[in-house]
């Protein structure tokens, strides 16, 4: 639908970094040890095919998104376009998703608050830790949308510069034959098996489909815009996940990976092995700075969705009383099951990734089929639009099959 006046709209790059700031979260960090089995050159491959896949679902999404007035959003798009009970599926799928991922910031973040809090002399658990982050992040969200949008862009600049100085760092310590020839028992020299088990983890890391409309609203509706800050903000992200993979599996060993894992596969532990193999200090404490500047960024992006579903869900009210309403409802759960699970991060993410295949990949598709029916009738379907389709399906498919096979350790696991 178009916009009445279009005055001169922000730079696309703009819009790049509110995606990539989404995108290139807590995900990141489980990548390394989920790809621990297949390794460096077929994770490279299955990364990039992810990305393109979740794109092209996101581009589907703006294209029906943008035939809709500004502001329509995911329960718009299927109260129209979707019969009833799959909007049902669709708005469980986003609460579960973004519920389950703010668990798995809290649980991710804890430990590295911990350390930080610690090392300046005073002396806090991990469950008081973890409370006091919660805290910061609620107070923020409860705050309103104009600060947090503010602290979200703050947060993703030190991200983004942190990330780029941290790795012109590490990228010197990398181990080129670790990378490409990483151990030599004939037991351990398989890789392809590992592959399929990691594609949730993908899919949950390169999720952001929430923010399509916002984004569609930051540029009033001009199509070239939106879609060049998609494509170039999934570049972007994409980008860094490389540059982060081989900085882990150039620096780490792959035997080393699964007592990561088994440590819940958080954050810390990570840390912790990198650190081992850093000579210089200041990279390490610069690693650990980036971790929470990375956490924070994505926990505050997905704890605003999560509010302002719950919100306009429950229909609870803007004031100070019904805003602390809906943060003790949107924080509290995630904070406890944090507290008394807290070695759930790894499964956190896998979780995600199965139930965004709902939203991030069947919804943009089967939107896409309807839109067609309802604005055009009987006009012929165009060939990219059907191949988009078939393409986002059939990624979102093998996705439920591999969660599924690795869940019931039908897939080897590394
Ligand atoms: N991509 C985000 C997670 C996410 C998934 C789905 C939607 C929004 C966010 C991360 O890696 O932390």
């Amino acid at each position: 639908m178009p916009f009445p006046n279009k005055p001169t709209l922000p730079s696309s790059i703009w819009g790049a970094m509110i995606i990539c700031g989404t995108v290139a979260g807590a995900g990141m960090f489980t990548l390394p040890i989920v790809m621990a089995g297949a390794w460096y050159r077929w994770s490279v491959m299955m990364l990039m095919l992810s990305g393109f896949c979740m794109l092209l679902s996101g581009l589907l999404f703006m294209k029906v998104s943008l035939r809709f007035p500004p502001g329509a959003g995911y329960d718009t798009l299927t109260q129209t376009l979707t019969p009833s009970w799959w909007r049902k599926i669709n708005g469980l799928s986003i609460s579960f998703v973004l519920g389950i991922l703010t668990y798995a910031y809290i649980s991710a973040s804890g430990p590295v608050y911990q350390h930080s809090i610690n090392a300046l002399g005073i002396n806090i658990n991990d469950a008081e830790a973890k409370g006091l982050l919660t805290l910061l992040v609620a107070s923020v969200v409860w705050l309103g949308t104009q600060g947090v949008s503010r602290l979200i862009t703050l947060c993703l600049a030190a991200k983004l510069l942190l990330f780029f100085l941290l790795f012109g760092g590490l990228i010197h310590h990398v181990d080129v034959s670790l990378l490409l020839r990483p151990n030599s028992t004939a037991a351990q020299n398989r890789y392809f098996p590992y592959l399929l088990a990691t594609l949730p983890f993908c899919l949950a890391s390169f999720g952001f489909h929430g923010n399509i409309t916002g984004l569609i609203h930051y540029y009033q509706g001009d199509e070239r815009r939106v879609r060049h800050a998609l494509v170039f903000g999934i570049l972007l992200a994409l980008v860094i996940y490389l540059f982060w993979l081989t900085c882990t599996m150039g620096n780490i060993q792959r035997q080393d990976f699964p007592t990561i894992a088994r440590q819940g596969g958080d954050i810390h532990a990570l840390i912790q092995a990198m650190h081992d193999r850093l000579p210089q200090q200041s990279l390490g404490l610069l690693l650990d700075i980036f971790s929470h500047f990375a956490v924070i960024c994505s926990f505050l992006g997905v704890t605003v969705g999560l509010f302002d579903f719950l919100a306009d869900k429950l229909g609870t009210d803007n004031s100070k009383r019904g805003r602390a309403k809906t943060a003790l409802l949107t924080f509290c759960p995630p904070l406890l099951a944090s507290i008394l699970f807290p070695q759930g991060f790894l499964l956190a993410i896998g979780y995600a990734g199965l139930f965004a295949t709902i939203w991030a990949l069947f919804t943009p598709a089967f939107l896409a089929w309807r839109a067609h029916q309802h604005f055009s009738g009987d006009l012929p379907r165009g060939k990219k639009q059907w191949a988009a389709i078939i393409v986002v399906v059939l990624f979102g498919g093998i996705n439920i099959i591999a969660w599924l096979g690795s869940q019931w350790h039908m897939i080897p696991e590394f």
